[in-house]
């Protein structure tokens, strides 16, 4: 059988300040298979950012973090890897998403410049003429009218949705086989960000690109995900497929964050009331999703 694309197990994560510790994951489980779109969906502040970060491997080098637990991709434990190699899987083989295309984009530099630089990633030494043709035909793949001028164009100069693009083309060019996409399209206005997603949906179905989707939005998540973490407050709550979930939703926090659905705006999921009870309850685990065994 192959290695899931990522597999987490029994992750914790805690930070320490002069405050003290606090701890932020409580041994969080999940695993995405090779082509897999999974959403991991909570409220501000639960731990979402966080777990993509260390699968990133960024948060394992912060001196105030303390994570342990199991991270590997494509089975390779990233615990065991050196910063060298993880910086390597970074921006290649994994890539990143953010909601805010403005905070990923270098203002400064035109996009054709960035481009380059995301592609010698992958293809170190690669020239300014073959650079430019794949920028271009990544452009075009993301359904971006004039490739050309976009490349000859600052971040500022293109609206939001073409930034939105231009990044979903970036985080795509070197083919990764893992996305990690934060709030997509958050800073979006609606229609846009549907259109957005569809096309990222399309896209990563082509190249068999497993995603881990973290979103506030449940009405989001339904349409894009194949498999959906309920997280709360650092733990896994429920886990199912996204019609089974969306169907039968079984743990106390999934239906509250339901109903509150049809207030869900732009801004996040309102506080939830009368859920405190939800943090005792057990995890809910929907038929045929059980974590995988872990080989040791
Ligand atoms: N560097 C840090 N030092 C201390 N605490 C942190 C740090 N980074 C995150 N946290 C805390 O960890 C918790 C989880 O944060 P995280 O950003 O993962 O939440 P989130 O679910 O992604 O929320 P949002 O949807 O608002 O991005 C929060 O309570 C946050 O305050």
């Amino acid at each position: 059988m192959t290695a899931p694309s990522l597999l987490i197990r029994d992750l914790h994560l805690a930070f320490r300040g002069w405050a003290g510790q606090v701890d932020v994951l409580h041994g969080i489980s999940l695993h995405i298979n090779k082509g897999e779109r999974v959403a991991l969906v909570g409220e501000s502040g639960s731990g979402k950012s966080v777990t993509a970060r260390i699968v990133l491997g960024l948060l394992q080098q912060t001196r105030s973090a303390r994570v342990s637990g199991l991270v590997a991709f494509e089975g390779r434990d990233l615990a065991r890897m050196t910063e060298a190699e993880r910086r390597r899987l970074r921006g290649n083989r994994m890539s990143m998403i953010f909601q805010d295309p403005m905070s990923s984009l270098n203002p400064v530099y035109r996009i054709g410049e960035q481009f380059h630089e995301v592609l010698e990633r992958a293809e170190p030494g690669i020239g300014p003429v073959a650079a430019r043709d794949k920028a271009a035909a990544a452009l075009a793949d993301v359904a971006i009218p004039d490739p050309e001028r976009a490349l000859d164009s600052y971040a500022f100069q293109l609206s939001g949705g073409m930034n939105q693009r231009v990044m979903i083309a970036m985080a795509l060019a070197n083919e990764p086989s893992l996305l990690i996409a934060d709030e997509p399209g958050t800073a979006l206005d609606v229609t846009v960000q549907a259109q957005t997603l569809e096309l990222m949906r399309d896209l990563v179905a082509k190249h068999h690109t497993s995603v881990l989707f973290i979103s506030h939005n449940l009405g989001v998540v339904r349409e894009f995900a194949d498999r959906v973490y309920v997280i709360y407050k650092g733990r896994i709550v429920e886990h199912g497929c996204t019609a089974d979930l969306f169907a039968d939703p079984r743990h106390p926090y999934t239906r509250a964050l339901l109903a509150a659905v049809p207030r869900i705006t732009g801004e996040g999921i309102p506080e939830i009331d009368d859920v405190s009870e939800a943090y005792f309850q057990p995890l809910v685990v929907h038929e045929g999703c059980e974590e995988p065994e872990v080989e040791a």
